[in-house]
């Protein structure tokens, strides 16, 4: 995010961005304001009542030696009248007003997070996770703060307008100092803001910063240790937070030479008020009561005016941050879904017909890909790395359209299917498992309504039944953030039995069983190929790096630079294609290697 400077077309635009906000909450803004209105008014009045009980209670008492007894009890009521209808116009400003922020910040969150589910795995792939994270939090609430204040810098125009007349009432010549001490306050608090305004966005980032590098490098703590990195990861970290600090210090120099400034001003015009109503007062121009009623109108009054220093010093930052969510919720690229449902039940048969697809255009990772999975048989894809396997299992759960081709389940193209019938055909169990900070029962059942004797069956099925009944609460466990609980193989188990319990027609896995030792691996992969060929289980695609799991497949699929080399049993092609066979070799010298 780079800092904006506080030019005036950025000024226009962010009131645009205002008015966007304010128009979506039009009543409970309006409300805010007329609370801010009130307290305003109040304020003034304030220092009226203070005026009218100076001139009709403090001096006729001191000139007549007893208290003026029912003026004071005027003065009483008048002052407590207008302390709590000032109180309730605080209460609504801050209540109605934060109402106003967090809803915004609470809607937008919302649209960011739904546009960022629709949007296709192709814009995710090139969006990091942080800038993610980034435009969900701090870019929504860098837009709407700006909210906050907002409320209370329309009603100071209510109270400056009051104050003026007040004055105006109380004394003409010390109008005149209002009118040069509040104007000249606004103009060093807008001067101000825009000053700050870019240090405290620089600043920010900055914090962004790092807390990404220190993210990294704890994520990262492994490959840091093993490698004896600290000392350059230190100095990584060091230079950014070196950085944050010359920007906190660049803010804190604005903020040390304004804010004594303002906060002098108006003691100043009090000063002012005082010198002048004093030497009035005596020469019998005015009360003594106006004199205080001004003096005390520019205490009171300093504090507010601040807000439209706030309001015009947010404005930067409500543009990035909204530019910054804009970026996501016109983002292009959705893969509308259809309407269509998959009539049938049981394992799909898959067409594959023509399919391509490039990441880059002009460098295909997949062409003319042609072939069916026959309902009920287990296909395996074999091929070097980089070869478009992952890519081809995206594919056929639509986590990516082909740019040519179909791919038909029983018929039905993958795209004129509903979203939720797609999603209950399919399972895809990737590469990496994703454990949610939850018990072992819900990261199977994903909210899904499954009852004990079928999570029972999946966990037997998927030989997780042991380590989870070891666990303290067995299926009630809770896993801990991304499962660091527990091991490689019993995450791979666990996510094989959430896509297990959903009884998918079609089931992709990923090179999904790597972290299971071999015996445990074969007595999952026979027992779903079993129930496969008994017409129970569903068609299964796997991504294969074992001889003994690709030797367990119907059919093998030999992928060579995106495209299909060869295709049959197992034994077929190992007879037929050398290079077959010996990447098949290969992969279990690797995989097998102590
Ligand atoms: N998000 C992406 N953006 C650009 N290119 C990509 C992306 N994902 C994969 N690729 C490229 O597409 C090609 C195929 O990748 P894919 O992951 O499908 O291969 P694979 O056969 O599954 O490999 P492996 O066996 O290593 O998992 C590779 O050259 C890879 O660099």
């Amino acid at each position: 995010m780079s800092a904006v400077r506080p030019t005036r077309s950025i000024t226009r635009r962010g009131f645009g961005i205002v008015g966007t906000g304010v128009a979506q909450e039009k009543r409970r803004f309006t409300l805010a304001v007329v609370g801010s209105i009130v307290y305003g008014a109040m304020t003034v009045a304030d220092a009226w009542v203070l005026g009218w009980a100076t001139d009709h209670v403090v001096v006729p008492s001191f000139r007549d030696g007893e208290v003026a007894k029912g003026a004071a009890v005027v003065a009483f009521l008048l002052f407590m009248s207008v302390a709590l209808l000032r109180a309730w116009g605080v209460i609504v400003r801050r209540l109605i007003g934060g109402i106003v922020y967090y809803r915004l910040v609470a809607s937008y969150r919302r649209q960011v997070t739904r546009r960022y589910l629709a949007l296709p795995m192709r814009w995710h792939s090139q969006h990091p996770t942080g800038q993610l994270l980034s435009n969900a939090n701090a870019d929504v609430e860098a837009t709407w703060s700006v909210m906050m204040p907002l409320p209370m810098a329309v009603g100071v125009v209510a109270m400056l307008v009051t104050a003026v007349i007040a004055m105006l009432t109380a004394d003409v010549v010390l109008t005149l100092v209002g009118l040069v001490v509040f104007p000249l306050l606004f103009v060093i608090n807008v001067g101000y803001q825009r000053l700050l305004s870019p240090r405290v966005t620089r600043a920010q980032e900055l914090r962004g910063r790092v807390s990404a590098v220190a993210h990294e490098s704890f994520d990262g703590a492994l490959v840091v240790k093993t490698l004896g990195r600290e000392e350059e990861e230190t100095a990584r970290f060091t230079a950014v937070a070196e950085e944050l600090r010359d920007a906190n210090v660049a803010a804190g120099r604005v903020r040390s030479v304004f804010d004594p400034i303002i906060e002098m001003l108006p003691n100043l015009g009090v000063l002012i008020v005082v010198v002048l109503g004093v030497e009035r007062a005596l020469a019998g121009d005015i009360d003594a009561g106006a004199v205080v009623q001004v003096a005390y109108l520019f205490t009171v009054v300093g504090f507010p005016v601040r807000a439209f220093g706030w309001v015009l010093g947010e404005l930067p930052r409500t543009v990035v941050g909204w530019d910054r969510i804009q970026a996501v919720l016109t983002a292009t690229g959705d893969m509308p879904y259809g309407r269509e449902s998959l009539p049938g039940e049981g394992a799909v048969r898959v067409d594959v017909e023509g399919v391509a697809y490039a990441y880059v255009p002009g460098r295909p990772v997949l062409d003319d890909l042609d072939f069916t999975l026959r309902p009920g048989t287990v296909t395996a894809v074999v091929g070097l790395t980089g070869s478009g396997k992952s890519t081809l299992a995206s594919l056929l759960d639509r986590l990516v359209d082909p740019d040519a081709g179909s791919i038909r389940l029983d018929g039905v193209d993958v795209r004129s299917l509903g979203h939720e019938a797609l999603a209950d055909v399919v399972a895809l169990v990737p590469q990496h498992t994703f454990i949610f900070d939850d018990t072992v029962r819900d990261n199977i059942t994903l909210g899904a309504d499954v009852d004990d004797a079928r999570l029972r069956q999946v966990l037997d099925l998927t030989q997780a039944s042991g380590f989870v009944d070891a666990l303290p609460d067995g299926t009630s466990t809770q896993l801990g953030e991304r499962g660091t609980t527990l091991s490689g193989g019993q995450r791979q188990r666990l996510a094989l039995a959430r896509a297990l319990v959903r009884d998918p027609r079609l089931l992709i896995l990923d090179d999904a069983t790597s972290a299971l030792d071999p015996d445990v691996e074969r007595r999952i992969l026979t027992a779903l190929a079993s129930s496969t060929a008994a017409g129970d289980g569903p068609t299964v695609f796997v991504v294969a790096y074992r001889k003994a799991t690709i030797a367990l497949a119907d059919e093998v699929l030999f992928l060579r630079g995106g495209r299909i080399a060869d295709r049959g049993t197992h034994a077929e092609l190992v007879e037929r294609s050398p290079e077959y066979a010996d990447i098949v070799q290969a992969y279990d010298r690797t995989r097998e290697a102590p």
